[in-house]
């Protein structure tokens, strides 16, 4: 199947029932390389060939407007852009060197290595604190992992443990919103990702909370890679080593402006809507 480009190819949905292999002993980085990615849905192209290195165990920040692609890129890293019926693709995303889209690659082991919080905390409301975490695992396929102690390192990585460790049997709809999205992150935590995806993870937060998030995105860099999508401008120079600048012009598709270090993108951008954009000119 072909997409409006040629060379592209449509995705079909994922249907993956096999379990994984046990989970790999420490979490570490693996760097993202995404070269010359469009993106469509149905024949609305949304993304113009966008190229990024997302370093390992870095933050990368994306920016940009509503609308721009930002969101529809980070779920092309993990393979959720497919389980859009309407949704096409052109170009290629690399996980330290290997296409994620290869054929003999599959969905779930993708989406184990490249894990994705979401702007609504979206854990299992009624399950518990304890089962949320694990349900990681099971979503997954990891199996002969022992629980208690992933429950206990995803929670410690995550920053919750010490709030939790004394209720975990409790539900995981009791916790606040801020503790809710870190029990999520607990849960992509607990198949030990490689590449930790996020999207506007702190929008729906008070400042409290989000800064307790970001204290975790700090302490995580060291372990896992990380792309976040933000529009809080204080938030992408605080918590991110990189930047990329998306933009949609009227009827274009997304692309990237301008990438680079955080301090340049923030500090000295080379391009007047980088410039005009981060200095809440625009968007
Ligand atoms: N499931 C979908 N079906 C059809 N079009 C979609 C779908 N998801 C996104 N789009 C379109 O793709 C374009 C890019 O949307 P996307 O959500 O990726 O932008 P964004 O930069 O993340 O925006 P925001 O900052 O508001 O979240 C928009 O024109 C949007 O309407």
């Amino acid at each position: 199947m072909t997409s409006p480009d040629s060379g592209a190819t449509t995705l079909a949905p994922a249907a993956e029932t096999q379990p994984l292999p046990a989970q790999s002993a420490g979490g570490r980085g693996s760097t993202l390389t995404a070269e010359t990615v469009s993106a469509w849905f149905g024949t609305h192209k949304v993304l113009e060939r966008v190229d990024l290195v997302m370093a390992a165990n870095s933050v990368t920040a994306l920016i940009g407007p509503s609308g721009c692609g930002k969101s529809t890129f980070l779920r092309i890293l993990n393979r959720m852009h497919e389980l859009v019926p309407s949704a096409q693709l052109a170009g290629r995303v690399l996980l330290d060197g290997e296409d994620i889209y290869d054929s003999a690659r599959r969905p779930i082991e993708t989406r184990r290595r490249v894990g994705m919080v979401f702007q609504k905390p979206n854990p299992f409301p009624a399950m518990s604190i304890y089962d949320n975490v694990v349900a990681g695992l099971k979503l997954t396929g990891v199996r002969n992992a022992d629980k208690d102690a992933v429950v206990e390192s995803s929670l410690t990585r995550a920053g919750l443990w010490t709030e939790v460790r004394n209720r975990l049997r409790q539900p995981g709809g009791a916790l606040s919103g801020g503790q809710q999205q870190r029990l999520c992150i607990a849960r992509s935590l607990a198949v030990d990702p490689d590449v930790l995806l996020m999207d506007e993870p702190c929008s729906a937060l008070d400042p409290t909370s989000t800064r307790r998030i970001e204290d975790t995105i700090g302490e995580l860099r060291d372990e896992v890679t990380i792309v976040i999508v933000t529009h809080n401008m204080q938030q992408a120079q605080r918590v991110s080593d990189h930047c990329a600048f998306f933009l949609a012009a009227e009827n274009t598709p997304g692309h990237i402006v301008e990438a680079g270090p955080t301090t340049a993108i923030f500090g000295a951008p080379r391009d007047p809507r980088t410039a005009d954009y981060v200095a809440g000119r625009f968007g």
